[in-house]
């Protein structure tokens, strides 16, 4: 007997990933396959900042200091699948816009919060949602929304703090007891918040992770 070589014999996060599909309407969203994990939270808050990270691809996703940057629906997903057939990447990752402020016409932010929300609410395969925040601002109102809306579809998400490079370290263990705070009564919380910054590599491993479990790779 001799070892196979297929694509799942290497680890998820140990080989290159490739951008596969931008989606700017719901009418463009691949059909439903794969389990997704997808990336939310406030603009600039660093979704594609961490997307890079966890896979080790600096240019990846695009990034800027720009609220507003990603504007549609990102799938990546793992290299080695032609995509035909059975011949599915076990998962995908989802970069999506942010939500709140962002440097665009209001009427563009709109249809894209729109967006988002209808894909959370409605995508079947949607396995995970991480919900972003800044370390250094903490869950705000529009997050808040966010959560309702996610608790009421009974989409599974979890709380990722983002660049905690930015505040003290000492600051940490408190904003994640307080964030826990706040989300202990919501049925699809998942109850530990992991403290991230992908720009010094914190928390990656643990969300790395969270991920494969996630999504129950290998299967
Ligand atoms: N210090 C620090 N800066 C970060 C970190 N993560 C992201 N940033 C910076 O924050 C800015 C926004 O990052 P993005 O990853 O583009 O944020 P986003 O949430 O994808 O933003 P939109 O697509 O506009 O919604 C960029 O200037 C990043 O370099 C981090 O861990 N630490
Ligand atoms: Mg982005």
């Amino acid at each position: 007997m001799h070892a196979t070589t297929t694509p799942d014999d290497k680890p998820l996060f140990g080989r290159p990933w490739i951008f596969i599909r931008g989606v700017p309407s719901l009418k463009f969203l691949p059909p439903e396959g794969p389990l997704e994990v997808a990336f939310a939270g406030r603009s600039n808050v660093g979704k594609s900042s961490l997307i890079n990270a966890l896979v080790g691809h600096k240019g990846l996703a695009r990034t800027s200091n720009t609220p507003g940057r990603t504007q549609e629906l990102n799938y990546f997903v793992p290299g080695g699948y032609s995509g035909e057939g059975d011949d599915l990447p076990p998962m995908a990752l989802v970069d999506m816009p942010g939500y709140g402020y962002a440097q665009a016409p209001k009427d563009q932010v709109d249809a894209w919060t729109k967006l988002v929300f209808d894909y959370l609410r409605g995508r079947a395969t949607l396995k995970r949602v991480y919900v972003l925040i800044d370390s250094r601002h903490g869950i705000k109102k529009n997050d808040e929304e966010v959560l309702d809306l996610l608790d009421k579809a009974a989409v599974s998400y979890q709380i990722v703090l983002t660049k905690t490079d930015k505040i003290k370290e000492a600051r940490v263990p408190r904003l994640i007891a307080e964030s826990q705070e706040k989300i202990r009564k919501r049925p699809a919380a998942y109850p530990e918040i992991v403290a991230t910054s992908s720009e010094k590599g914190k928390g990656l491993d643990e969300l790395r992770r969270e991920i494969i479990e996630t999504v129950g790779y290998p299967a």
